[in-house]
């Protein structure tokens, strides 16, 4: 049971500006049997998924480039990450998420998603939860130019690139957002475009 484990559980809102920052106040039982309260910093801006677009017969996928502020105040030269299409859910189920996404970010309309892991983004930080998809793209499903929401200033670049091109780009370090990594890995380990 877990309030043998943890109790007094008490929220301070330290921000809702867009979404919610909270001080998050709780006494924990350590394995040692003492009681100590411990205080974190939590972020709260619901949950998200993303998809490995591939198609099988040409040996390519889709990723986007765009730019992330975060990165850029962390060492990330030029701030622009090579990334899956991905968004928050935004009250919608998984599926339909990254259905949604990948018709506003690259522009193909997709009936099918596979769903393949669950995954918490920054589990001492943030309660965001991740799901992980695979869906195959064909040209005949192209409805638009992609790009992301205007209306959210999104200025996604679209690259359909050839599997074996991204792989080289993974090996020689060049993906660094954590997600695009594990969906290219599971690509590779699962053999997707062979
Ligand atoms: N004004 C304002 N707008 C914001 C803010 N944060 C996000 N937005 C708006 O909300 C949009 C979110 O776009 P999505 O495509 O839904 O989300 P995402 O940023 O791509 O998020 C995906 O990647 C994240 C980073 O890895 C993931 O954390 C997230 O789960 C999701 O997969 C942004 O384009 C931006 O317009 C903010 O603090 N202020
Ligand atoms: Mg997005």
């Amino acid at each position: 049971m877990i309030d043998e484990q943890v109790k007094n559980i008490e929220h301070t809102l330290l921000s809702d500006n867009y979404y919610t920052l909270n001080k998050v106040s709780f006494d924990y039982l350590m394995k040692s049997g003492e009681w100590v309260n411990q205080m974190r910093e939590v972020y709260d801006r619901g949950d998200g998924a993303g998809i490995l677009l591939y198609n099988k017969r040409k040996g390519t996928i889709i990723l986007t480039k765009q730019f992330r502020m975060p990165t850029y105040l962390n060492d990330n030269k030029d701030g622009f990450l090579v990334e899956i299409a991905a968004g928050m859910l935004d009250h919608d189920s998984p599926e339909a998420c990254v259905i949604r996404e990948t018709e506003e970010e690259v522009g193909y309309r997709l009936k099918e998603v596979k769903k393949i892991y669950e995954a918490y983004s920054s589990p001492g930080v943030m309660t965001e939860k991740m799901h992980f998809f695979i869906g195959e793209y064909r040209d005949d499903m192209k409805v638009n130019d992609g790009g992301g929401l205007e209306s959210e200033h999104e200025d996604i670049e679209v690259l359909e690139i050839p599997f074996k091109e991204a792989v080289n780009m993974l090996n020689a370090g060049e993906i660094h957002d954590t997600r695009t990594i594990v969906l290219l890995q599971y690509a590779l380990i699962h053999k997707l475009l062979e």
